[in-house]
């Protein structure tokens, strides 16, 4: 397994329940949050296939300035669908910073409004819209430099235990 770090950056080994266990603290400040793990497909630091997408609390949400570029192209110059459902679905998992507990994406959807450029500034923003036991319903925007909305998102999240990840694992230890 790759090591994982906790949200403060210490290397935790395998240590995947500490792994977990480091969502369920919020955090209150409008610094950058950190990544999920190190190779997280979206944000980790160290794949170099990733997103590396970097985000930060914004009022009672969170904010990503973001841009594709040559390993997400899907038609010439323009992003694919499938990297850009990874960035959404990957900043929603940093609203749950905010939540303060464990989640996972039940649903994602996305309405592609206009073609995402490659190399290109947009910004990226997602909110809690409403909670109703353990589902989680989110939304998000995408919009480019001047404003427009390229990309409107929601999903279901799903509050889920520890016990989820653990039993997760390729050789799961419960
Ligand atoms: C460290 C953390 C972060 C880690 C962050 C790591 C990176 C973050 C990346 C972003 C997040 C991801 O990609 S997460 C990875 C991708 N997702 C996954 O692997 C999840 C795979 N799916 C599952 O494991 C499961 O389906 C769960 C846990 C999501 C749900 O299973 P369950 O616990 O049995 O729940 P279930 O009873 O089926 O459903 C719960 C409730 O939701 C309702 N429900 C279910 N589907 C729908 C639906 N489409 N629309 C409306 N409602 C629905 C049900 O009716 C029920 O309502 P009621 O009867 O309660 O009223």
């Amino acid at each position: 397994m790759d090591e994982f770090r906790d949200t403060a950056g210490e290397p935790v080994g395998a240590d995947i329940d500490t792994w977990v266990r480091s969502f369920t603290r919020k955090e209150s400040d409008s610094s950058e949050l950190p990544p999920h793990h190190p190779n997280c497909l979206g944000c980790g630091p160290e794949n170099p296939n990733g997103h590396f997408l970097s985000v930060r609390r914004d009022g009672d949400g969170v904010i990503a300035h973001h841009h594709f570029d040559q390993r997400h192209v899907g038609a010439p110059g323009i992003a694919h669908g499938g990297a850009v459902a990874t960035v959404m679905d990957d900043l929603f998992g940093f609203l749950l910073y905010s939540v303060g507990e464990l989640a996972v994406t039940r649903r994602l959807e996305l309405d592609y409004l206009t073609p995402v450029l490659l190399d290109n500034p947009y910004i990226l923003r997602a909110a809690v819209r409403s909670r109703e036991g353990r589902k989680l319903h989110l939304t998000s925007t995408m919009e480019d430099a001047g404003g427009r909305s390229v990309i409107t998102a929601t999903a279901l999240f799903i509050v889920v235990e520890v016990e989820h990840f653990l039993k997760s694992q390729k050789n799961p230890r419960t």
